[in-house]
C-alpha cells in the first residue's frame, strides 16, 4: 500500500543483499518524461496504468534485483499474470504490510499521490479494502513491518525472503504454501487470515516452548485461543482424544469460520487435521510441524487421521491445510533419535522421486547422524537440512498435487509403508514411524529383487545408506502370519490382493500387484534381525 515503505525498505534490503534496486514510479517517470501527478492530470489514470503495465512487465522479465511496485500495479490483470510467471520461476513477490496508521501517516506526509486526492485517510482505507485481497493472493512472502524502523524491516524482509516456499496446488486443492525457514511461525496470523475469531491450538507438552510462542502470536493478533494439550505421539491419534477436542470446541462455541492449528510432530498434525476436517464438516487449519518427519511429510498433503485397534491410520480423510509453517527454530528442541527417524521419510522421497536427495544424504551422513538441536541453528548443517526439507516437500507436493485422493500416483508416497505400518502395529508403537518405514524400504527392496525388478546392488545400496544415517535395516518378529494379516489391511490392498510399491530404478517407482506368496514371505525372512 501507499506509505508501506516500499522504496525505503527496498533500498535498505538491496544494500543488505548486494542487489540493485529500482522503483517503479521513478522508472515510469523516466518513461513518460514528467512527474506522475502531472501525467495523471493530463492523461488520466487508465493511460498511466498502461505505461505502468509495460514498465513493470519489462522489469519483471529483465531486472536482476529488488523492484518496488506502485500500490496499484498488482490490480492490473496483465501485471498479475506476469507476477504469477515470476513466482513460477522462483521469484519472490513480497507484500510489505505496514500498520494502517503508520502507512497513512507516511503516505500523507510524502504527498504527490494523485490516488489520495481529497480525504487522504479515507481514500487510503478504501483502496486498502479493495487491494488487500489481491496483495495477499499475489504475494508469496508477507512481511509485517509494524513499528519497525526501515533498517529492522529490511532485515526482517531479507530473513523472510530466505525462506523456502513450496506451493501446493492441483485438482480439488485450495492452493497453499509450505513455508520453510527460521522464524516462519511468525506468519501464523497471516496464514490463518482475518475470518477466525477462535483458534484451537492443538499440541503436545513436549513442544510447549513452541506452542507458548504460537499462543502469544495468536493472542497478539487478536484471536481467542483455546490451548489444547493432547497425549504424546500415537497415543494422541485416537478417537477418544478427537472426541475430547470436539467436546471442547462445542463448549467453547467454535463455529465454521473458526480455525485449528496443529503444532507438533506428525501424530499431532494428523490428529489436528482430523479434528479440523470433522468439526462442522470442515474448518480452516494450519500445520506447524516441529519434528523433521512432520516437516518433510506429515504436515503437507492433507492426509489426516487416527489409528484404531485394528491398524494405523484406518480412519481419516483427505483434508487440505490452509498453510504449513515449518519453522527450523522448532528443531532446536528435537532429540537426536527423532531427527534421525525423520530421515527415513527423506530417504524414501529420494528413492521414489529425487535421487539428489540420496546424494545429499550420502555426502552428509555423518553430520546428519550427529544432529544436535542445541547447536543446529547457524551451523553448516542448517542449510543442508533446509535443502532436504524443501526437496522432500517438493516430491510430496508433486504426488499430492496430481492425485490428492490417492487413486494411483500418490500411493508411491507409501513406499516402505506396507511393511512399516505392520511393524508399528506389532510393536505397539514403541517403534517410531520413520524407523519402521526404513525397515519397510529394505523389505520392499528385497521383494523387488525376489521378483526380478532390481539387482543385489540396489538392496545393498538401500541398506548401506539407511545404516549410515543411523536408521534400522532389520527387525525381528517370530510370526509371519501376523505381518501378513496386517499387510492385507493396508489401504493399498484390494479385496484379497496385496499391492506393494516398489522402486525398479532409483527415482522410478511401480506398483507390484499380487506378488507370489513365497516372495512376500521370503522378503520377510530377509529382514529378520
Ligand atoms: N499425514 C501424513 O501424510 C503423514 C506422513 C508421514 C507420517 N505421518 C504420521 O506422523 C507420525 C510420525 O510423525 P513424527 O515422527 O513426528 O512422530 P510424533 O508426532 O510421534 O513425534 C515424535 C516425538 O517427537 C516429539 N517432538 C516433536 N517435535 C519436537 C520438538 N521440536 N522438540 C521436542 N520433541 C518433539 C513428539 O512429542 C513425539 O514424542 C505418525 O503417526 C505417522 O503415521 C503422517
Ligand atoms: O501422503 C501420503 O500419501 C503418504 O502415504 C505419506 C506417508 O509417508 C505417510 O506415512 C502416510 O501417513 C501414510 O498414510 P496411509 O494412507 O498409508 O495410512
Amino acid at each position: 500500500m501507499m506509505g508501506a515503505g516500499k522504496t525505503r525498505i527496498g533500498k535498505e534490503a538491496s544494500h543488505l543483499l548486494g542487489l540493485p534496486f529500482a522503483d517503479a514510479d521513478l522508472c515510469i517517470e523516466q518513461a513518460i518524461g514528467m512527474p506522475i501527478p502531472q501525467y495523471f492530470a493530463e492523461h488520466g489514470e487508465p493511460a498511466f496504468r498502461e505505461v505502468e503495465r509495460d514498465v513493470v512487465i519489462e522489469h519483471l522479465q529483465r531486472f536482476p534485483g529488488i523492484f518496488a511496485l506502485g500500490g496499484g500495479a498488482p490490480m492490473t490483470p496483465a501485471i498479475q499474470d506476469a507476477l504469477e510467471q515470476y513466482k513460477l520461476q522462483g521469484g519472490k513477490v513480497i507484500y510489505l504490510m505496514a500498520h494502517p496508521q503508520e502507512a497513512m501517516e507516511r503516505a500523507r506526509k510524502g504527498g504527490g499521490r494523485p490516488m489520495l486526492d481529497g480525504d487522504a485517510d479515507a481514500r487510503w482505507r478504501m483502496l486498502f479494502e479493495q487491494r488487500n485481497p489481491t496483495y495477499t493472493r499475489m504475494a508469496n512472502v508477507t512481511v509485517r513491518t509494524h513499528s519497525m524502523t526501515p533498517a529492522k524491516a529490511a532485515e526482517r524482509m531479507v530473513d523472510v525472503m530466505n525462506e523456502r516456499i513450496v506451493h501446493v496446488t492441483g485438482d480439488g486443492i485450495e492452493d497453499y504454501d509450505v513455508q520453510i525457514g527460521e522464524g516462519v511461525l511468525a506468519q501464523l496470523p497471516h496464514v490463518l487470515g482475518p475470518k477466525p475469531v477462535r483458534v484451537a491450538l492443538i499440541h503436545t507438552t513436549s513442544v510447549r516452548r513452541h506452542s507458548d510462542q504460537a499462543r502469544t502470536l495468536l493472542r497478539q493478533a487478536g484471536y481467542e485461543v483455546s490451548d489444547i494439550t493432547i497425549p504424546d505421539a500415537e497415543a494422541g491419534k485416537t478417537i477418544e482424544v478427537a472426541n475430547g477436542i470436539w467436546q471442547r470446541l462445542g463448549e467453547e462455541g467454535f463455529t465454521r469460520s473458526d480455525a485449528v492449528v496443529g503444532l507438533g510432530g506428525g501424530a499431532c498434525t494428523d490428529l489436528a487435521g482430523f479434528v479440523a476436517a470433522t468439526w462442522m464438516r470442515g474448518v480452516r487449519y494450519v500445520n506447524c510441524p516441529t519434528s523433521l518427519l512432520a516437516m518433510v511429510d506429515a504436515s503437507t498433503g492433507g492426509k489426516t487421521g487416527i489409528n484404531t485397534p485394528q491398524g494405523k491410520n484406518l480412519v481419516g480423510s483427505f483434508y487440505t491445510p490452509a498453510g504449513v509453517l515449518a519453522d527450523l527454530r522448532a528443531l532446536v528442541t528435537l532429540p537426536n533419535d527423532i531427527f534421525i527417524e525423520g530421515l527415513g521419510e527423506v530417504a524414501k522421497s529420494g528413492f521414489i522421486g529425487d535421487p539428489e536427495i540420496l546424494t545429499i544424504l550420502q555426502d552428509h551422513a555423518d553430520q546428519l547422524r550427529a544432529f544436535d538441536g542445541s547447536t543446529f541453528l547457524g551451523s553448516d548443517l542448517e542449510p543442508v537440512v533446509a535443502e532436504l526439507i524443501e526437496r522432500t516437500v517438493r516430491v510430496k507436493a508433486h504426488h499430492v498435487s496430481n492425485d490428492l485422493r490417492e487413486a494411483g500416483l500418490r500411493e508411491f508416497l507409501n513406499y516402505g509403508h506396507t511393511f512399516g505400518h505392520a511393524i508399528e502395529q506389532l510393536e505397539h508403537f514403541r517403534w517410531r514411524h520413520g524407523n519402521a518405514v526404513a525397515v519397510g524400504m529394505v523389505y520392499a527392496a528385497e521383494l523387488a529383487r525376489l521378483t526380478g525388478h532390481v539387482d543385489d546392488a540396489f538392496v545393498d545400496q538401500t541398506r548401506s545408506l539407511l545404516d549410515s544415517l543411523g536408521l534400522p535395516t532389520s527387525w525381528h518378529h517370530d510370526r509371519f502370519d501376523d505381518v501378513l494379516t496386517l499387510m492385507h489391511r493396508d489401504k493399498k490392498a484390494r479385496g484379497n490382493t496385496l499391492r506393494f510399491v516398489i522402486v525398479d530404478k532409483i527415482g522410478h517407482v511401480i506398483h507390484l500387484e499380487d506378488p507370489p506368496a513365497q516372495a512376500v514371505e521370503q522378503a520377510f525372512r530377509l529382514v529378520q534381525a
